[in-house]
């Protein structure tokens, strides 16, 4: 290796735990961050990059990751990828940029390779972190680890329960504005008025009942990150003031004369299609493409089933009961099941059926009913016998599911005595997620 010197006060000016590899993955030069990250011995010209950090004799790829140094040679770029790495720490999430470097001659000397600790992410149960270890989740950090180190909008588009409120955290807490506010604006059942008093904030007086003034959520985010939560349920009249905000990041008080203004990461979800409302004309096309700069899909759970035994043993920590495990067959009952409300369902269902179980071991049969249909779901009937509106299968035309969902609601709202909350977790939703629901088709409980 030409240059050694070189190269190694490159690699010692870099912050980060680096190296210098050639094409076959040999270390020729390394700085002391990387040394103190792994726990294996690095000897110069000698070792190979997967043998510290995946304590492999093989490269990465065979074992299902992406190698970044392949992807530079072929295309003679940097490239990107997250690994799970052995550092000193135990298993780690790591996201690697693979830099090629060239000589006078634009001929490739060898890669820069240089590695940063992903902290809300893990591959085992941690408190505060997003948990998995799937190839879907794996691509999910890189987009969030790329978008947080700009300062472009994020779009997250997945369903209900997979993370989305999670996800919008990380991308804040992996950017430089971690230290400033992370303010959740919730867009669902906001009225004009509301809206703007929430978000713009008011004036002593501005209308009746202002007897102080208060500052509005954009003016508290300033610095630091605003989510929108569920922004496809901003109604068309409010969306040319979103846009504008967005656009200027201006804005005044209600009642108030002086323009304020306020430095804020914008960072949107919804669980909506956004492009199918704007072909319907339900959401602005503008607002879509100012908001969309970087989205970002959540695998649903369906999509990410090797989690759900790391996802299973995370909640199960969490709980009051990390003394019970599942047995086999109830593990068995949970892997084959859909969780159409992801992983909010999963949580809950963990949670319900550890406190139901009587023993420390928690068999199929205390898990809620709506993991057993599928055992059993020849079912034709939705809705139990003894329901007047139930939706016979065998006799219905085929519904749209959102027509199904509001009929099921329809009858559980003549029907249910007990609280919106209970409520919310026997239909596996959030609360929030509820009243949308309720909103959505004009019901009330
Ligand atoms: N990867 C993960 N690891 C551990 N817990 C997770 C993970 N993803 C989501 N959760 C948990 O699942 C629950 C639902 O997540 P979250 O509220 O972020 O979903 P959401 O997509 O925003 O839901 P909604 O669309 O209903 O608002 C939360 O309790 C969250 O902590």
């Amino acid at each position: 290796m030409k240059n050694t010197t070189v190269v190694q006060s490159m690699i010692n000016a870099i912050d980060k735990p680096a190296i210098f590899i050639s094409p076959d993955y040999i270390i020729h030069a390394v700085n002391q961050a990387y040394i103190e990250t792994y726990d294996t011995e690095v000897t110069l010209g000698k070792s190979r990059c997967h043998q510290v950090s995946h304590h492999s004799d093989e490269p990465c790829d065979p074992h299902g990751e992406e190698c970044p140094l392949q992807q530079c040679q072929k295309t003679t770029r940097s490239a990107n990828a997250v690994h799970i790495h052995s550092t000193a720490q135990g298993k780690s999430y790591c996201d690697i940029l693979m830099k090629p470097i060239k000589d006078d001659a634009g001929i490739i000397m060898g890669f820069l390779e240089i590695l940063d600790s992903i902290d809300y992410a893990s591959t085992e149960s941690k408190k505060d972190t997003m948990v998995g270890q799937s190839a879907p989740f794996k691509q999910m950090l890189n987009k969030i680890n790329r978008a947080s180190q700009s300062n472009i909008a994020v779009l997250l588009q997945g369903e209900t329960g997979a993370g989305k409120e999670l996800v919008a955290k990380a991308v804040h807490q992996a950017s430089n504005r971690s230290d400033k506010p992370f303010v959740v604006i919730e867009c669902t059942g906001l009225s004009e008025s509301l809206f703007e008093s929430e978000l713009f904030g008011f004036e002593k007086g501005a209308f009746t009942g202002a007897t102080t003034s208060k500052k509005g959520l954009i003016e508290i985010a300033h610095g630091g990150t605003v989510f929108f939560d569920e922004i496809g349920d901003v109604p068309m009249n409010m969306q040319v003031k979103l846009l504008r905000l967005l656009e200027t990041q201006c804005y005044r008080a209600v009642g108030g004369l002086k323009q304020k203004r306020s430095d804020f990461r914008l960072v949107s979800a919804s669980h909506k299609n956004l492009l199918e409302l704007v072909d319907k004309g339900e959401f602005r096309r503008d607002l879509y493409y100012r908001i969309a700069g970087f989205p970002i899909y959540l695998p649903s759970l369906r999509e990410r089933q090797d989690d759900i035994p790391t996802l299973i043993n995370h909640f199960m920590k969490l709980s009051d009961y990390k003394h019970k495990k599942f047995s086999a067959n109830a593990l068995q009952l949970l892997s084959s099941y859909s969780f159409p409300g992801n992983i909010r369902e999963l949580k809950n269902i963990i949670e319900q059926s550890a406190l139901i179980a009587n023993e420390d071991l928690i068999h199929s049969n205390d898990l809620p009913e709506s993991v057993h249909a599928i055992e059993s779901k020849t079912a034709n009937q939705i809705i139990p016998e003894d329901n007047t509106s139930a939706v016979n299968l065998n006799e219905t035309k085929i519904m749209s599911l959102d027509d199904l969902e509001a009929e099921y609601l329809s009858h559980i709202c003549q029907q249910y005595q007990g609280s919106p909350a209970e409520l919310a977790i026997t239909l596996n939703v959030s609360v929030r997620t509820l009243y949308r629901k309720l909103q959505r088709y004009g019901l009330k409980l």
